[in-house]
């Protein structure tokens, strides 16, 4: 497998896929769109920071591409849609720059209280001036923070350390956990009213664009001081202009901007305005942190192993990973086993969780379900972005029930599939923390580990079917390392399962199905 380096990410954070002997690294220089491509079709996986686009065009070239690893926050500049529907998955690495931005906002605040990056200037061009650069001292002083979460947070730590009074505006986190950072949640309006300074430190939504406007401004504070170490358009750069020419607004810092690179803002002519390009991650802590984190999410991608920092599904809380991550790879065999199983064409799949599973966060594992179903039927890449919206598509409908009927199990998955012609469940669980059972097909129990190939044969509980079965798979050189019988009662319809070495070719599978009393004969691989 191929991953593609972009946009100087730390290579030395990029240890966890130089490990792996099946991926290649490749670190070219920049890249034009159109060099881009020309090339992304070779890769399986690329890793970006903010300056390439990874837009829909790239995406449409991009056809073995299985992740985009984001070495930072913010993925505006890749286009998820296009992404998800394609399939392909997006992660980030948050966290690794929360400091580095939250500290160079405070820079920023000491900058625009101090005029350091003014006065250092006129002195470096000669000038001894002291009456110009008198500043003003932040304790006491009202921080509004609009973004409350992790760098919105390491910002009010740090400015109340420095004796500010911090008030937030943030409406997806709780009053209690803003009382424990000891910051007041108030109304935007209220943040606008009463902040000596204000910080944004949210994403850029189509709710967030221009959240800082003509109107906003209007209803600030005289000599208000503005910092956005966030996205550029979260504050209207035009308004911005005209609240700083009145005088509104005594100083802003932006370290990003409407449109970037930008050399030449208007606000450029502003001696109270100071800017950065774009530094807010650029330490080099934060640098190797977030490498190291993108780089083993992407392996983790290209692995098909459970990723944390999903972008375009839901991110799983450490907590929710610990539970669900050991049923994933049984899920995804389930829903495999299931469809090779099953004749016609499906339109249910329903997913019955019992035990441990009936109260926990299950909605990954019946994605896993759906991806290993849709796995063995489709000939596109199916994963965990794009299976719930290629069942969709494709009129299946997709039911996750929790606390079934109950069972004997700490822990029980049942897969019922429903299609044109038939109805079949098939149940499995773990032993221990890691050890994946099926444990009973239709009803009737085996005890079967889901791994390699396998051959289901539904037949009538009488003597002389497991016989001759072992005999013409033996005839043909096929070792058989283990067998499962169930039945509900003797006599009656029972189900063999054989776990064999190789898969059981066509001619005797249609000898096999000549056996008096066998129902039926399929090959499994999972
Ligand atoms: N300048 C730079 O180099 C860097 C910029 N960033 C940017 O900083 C921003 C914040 O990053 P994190 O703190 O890591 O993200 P986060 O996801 O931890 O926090 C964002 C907060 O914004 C809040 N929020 C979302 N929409 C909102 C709205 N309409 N009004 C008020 N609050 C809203 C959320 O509830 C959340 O608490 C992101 O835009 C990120 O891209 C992050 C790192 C470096
Ligand atoms: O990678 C960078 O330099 C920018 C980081 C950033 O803006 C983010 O993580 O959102």
């Amino acid at each position: 497998m191929k991953v593609l380096v972009l946009d100087g990410v730390e290579e030395e954070g990029l240890q966890a896929l130089r490990r792996e002997p099946d991926i290649e690294v490749d670190i070219p220089n920049k890249l034009t769109e159109d060099q881009l491509v020309g090339i992304i079709g070779e890769y399986d996986g690329m890793i970006v920071r903010s300056a390439t686009k990874v837009n829909a065009r790239v995406l449409e070239h991009a056809t073995k591409l299985k992740v985009v690893g984001r070495a930072g926050v913010g993925v505006d500049n890749i286009d998820l849609a296009a992404a998800t529907a394609k399939g392909v998955l997006v992660v980030n690495a948050p966290g690794g720059n929360t400091i580095a931005a939250a500290e160079l906002t405070m820079a920023m605040m000491q900058s625009l209280a101090r005029n350091i990056p003014q006065a250092n200037a006129t002195l470096r061009s000669g000038k001894w001036d002291k009456k110009s650069f008198m500043g003003v001292e932040l304790r006491g002083k009202v921080l509004g923070v609009i973004g409350l979460g992790r760098i919105g947070s390491a910002v009010a730590k740090r400015a109340q350390g420095m004796e500010m009074r911090v008030v937030a505006y943030d409406p997806y986190i709780t009053e209690e956990n803003a009382a424990i950072l000891g910051v007041k949640l108030l109304s935007l309006e209220e943040i606008f009213k009463q902040s000596d300074f204000i910080t944004v430190h949210l994403p850029l939504t189509r709710e967030s664009k221009y959240l800082l406007d003509e109107k906003a401004f209007e209803t600030m504070k005289q000599g208000v001081r503005i910092i956005n170490c966030a996205r550029g358009g979260i504050i209207k750069e035009s308004a911005l202009y005209e609240a700083m020419k009145s005088g509104k607004v005594a100083g802003a810092a932006l370290d990003v901007f409407e449109k970037e690179p930008n050399t030449d803002s208007p606000l450029f002519e502003f001696n109270n305005f100071i800017a950065t390009p774009h530094l807010g991650a650029s330490t080099q802590e934060a640098q190797l942190l977030v490498a190291v984190d993108v780089a083993e999410e992407i392996v983790a991608a290209l692995k098909g192993e459970p990723v944390k920092n999903t972008v375009n599904i839901p991110s799983l809380s450490p907590k929710t990973m610990a539970v669900v991550s050991p049923y994933l790879s049984l899920a995804e065999k389930m829903g495999k086993f299931v469809a090779q199983l099953v004749a016609g064409r499906i339109k249910k799949i329903e997913i019955t969780y019992d035990g441990d599973l009936a109260n926990q966060e299950v909605s990954p594992i019946t994605t896993a379900v759906i991806k290993g179903f849709l796995d063995t039927i489709l000939q596109e890449m199916v994963n965990y972005v794009n299976a719930p919206l290629l069942a969709r598509d494709r009129g299946i409908s997709v039911v996750q029930k929790q606390a079934g009927e109950g069972s004997d199990y700490a822990n029980l998955i049942t897969v019922k599939a429903a299609s044109d012609k038939e109805e079949l469940s098939v149940s499995g669980t773990i032993f221990g923390r890691t050890d994946p059972r099926i444990v009973s097909i239709d009803g009737y129990h085996v005890d079967a580990f889901p791994e390699g190939h396998m051959l289901y044969i539904p037949h009538i509980d009488k003597p002389r079917i497991i016989g001759p079965v072992g005999n013409l798979i033996g005839a043909h050189n096929i070792n058989i390392s283990a067998m499962q019988v169930g039945r509900l009662k003797i006599g009656g319809k029972a189900v063999m399962l054989l776990s064999v070495d190789a898969p059981v070719p066509a001619e005797t599978l249609a000898e096999i199905a000549k056996i008096d009393g066998v129902l039926g004969v399929k090959n499994v691989s999972l």
